[in-house]
């Protein structure tokens, strides 16, 4: 295993840090930020909370904005953000900011040219843990949580996968990608225009035909710039009263899509997988 480190930064007595190693999974060097909480330095395995940022983010936004450190340090939490795409020179990209290098969506791409590299789906579900099981002293108790993008790619890996996670969150999530220009526009590239194959990648339609849960809570701003066009939170309430889901979905007035929104209400989500974690 070549695990680079390429910055540490103690924080609330616990520890921030950037590595970056070869994947198998994305066939390319990818990086990740880790926040390992002060109980370690006691010799104590903690539980693990998977960060999927948005589009254009990398694996520093959240750890820098969030003002997620305190809470994770008092809860005993370790926070993991990984890349938000594959990236480097030989890796496929695009012009625009919501397709290619920082904008995966947490899928296995399966059409040219994005296939060779774009599989972030396998990444975070299992190339990822089992690197920070095997290198971090954390437990195999694991939360996912994401925002935009990333709060749509939390969604779809818990509910493809709810024995996988103790909990799921999202902040602002694109909530039914197979009906926004965002989602459309990525899935056509990198699953191909067969829409019946976008299904898999889409939390409502997974959410409304989902037999076995994981908690979920979703934060929703309502003077969000993108809520009308591409977010439709409104979907994801339908399938969870459809199927059951335990979905708690909270409308904030005033606040929209940014990390002020997000380090607004942290704590909450930090909170609440600290429930399901342990
Ligand atoms: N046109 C904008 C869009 C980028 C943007 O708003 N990115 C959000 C996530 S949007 C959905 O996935 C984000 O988190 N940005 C990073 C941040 O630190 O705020 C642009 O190109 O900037």
């Amino acid at each position: 295993m070549t695990l680079e480190n390429l910055n540490s930064n103690k924080s609330f007595g616990g520890w921030h840090k950037q590595y970056s190693h070869p994947s198998d999974s994305a066939g390319c060097v990818m990086r990740f930020a880790i926040y390992l909480p002060p109980q370690v330095a006691n010799g104590q395995k903690v539980p693990v909370l998977y960060w999927l940022s948005g589009l254009t983010c990398t694996d520093e936004n959240f750890m820098q904005k969030a003002g997620a450190h305190r809470v994770a340090a008092e809860l005993g939490m370790a926070i993991v953000a990984p890349d938000t795409s594959p990236r480097g020179e030989d890796v496929a990209d695009n012009e625009s900011y919501d397709l290619g290098q920082g904008a995966g969506f947490y899928v296995n791409a399966t059409e040219s040219p994005w296939e060779r590299h774009y599989r972030m789906y396998d990444y975070v579900l299992n190339e990822l843990p089992a690197l920070i099981e095997s290198v971090f002293p954390v437990t195999d108790q694991r939360s996912i949580a994401g925002h935009s993008m990333g709060g749509h790619g939390a969604l779809v890996l818990a509910l493809r996968n709810p024995e996988r996670y103790q909990s799921v969150s999202a902040f602002s999530p694109i909530s039914n990608p197979v009906n926004c220009p965002w989602g459309r526009k990525a899935f056509t590239a990198y699953l191909g225009r067969d829409t019946a194959r976008w299904v898999d990648y889409d939390a409502s339609v997974l959410m409304r035909e989902a037999r076995q849960f994981v908690p979920a809570l979703v934060d929703q701003g309502d003077a969000d710039s993108f809520l009308a066009e591409q977010l439709h939170p409104e979907a994801l309430e339908t399938a969870a009263a459809i199927s059951g889901y335990p979905l708690t979905l909270n409308l904030r007035e005033g606040y929209d899509h940014s990390y002020y929104f997000i380090a607004s209400f942290i704590e909450e989500h930090l909170r609440f997988h600290g429930r399901y974690l342990g």
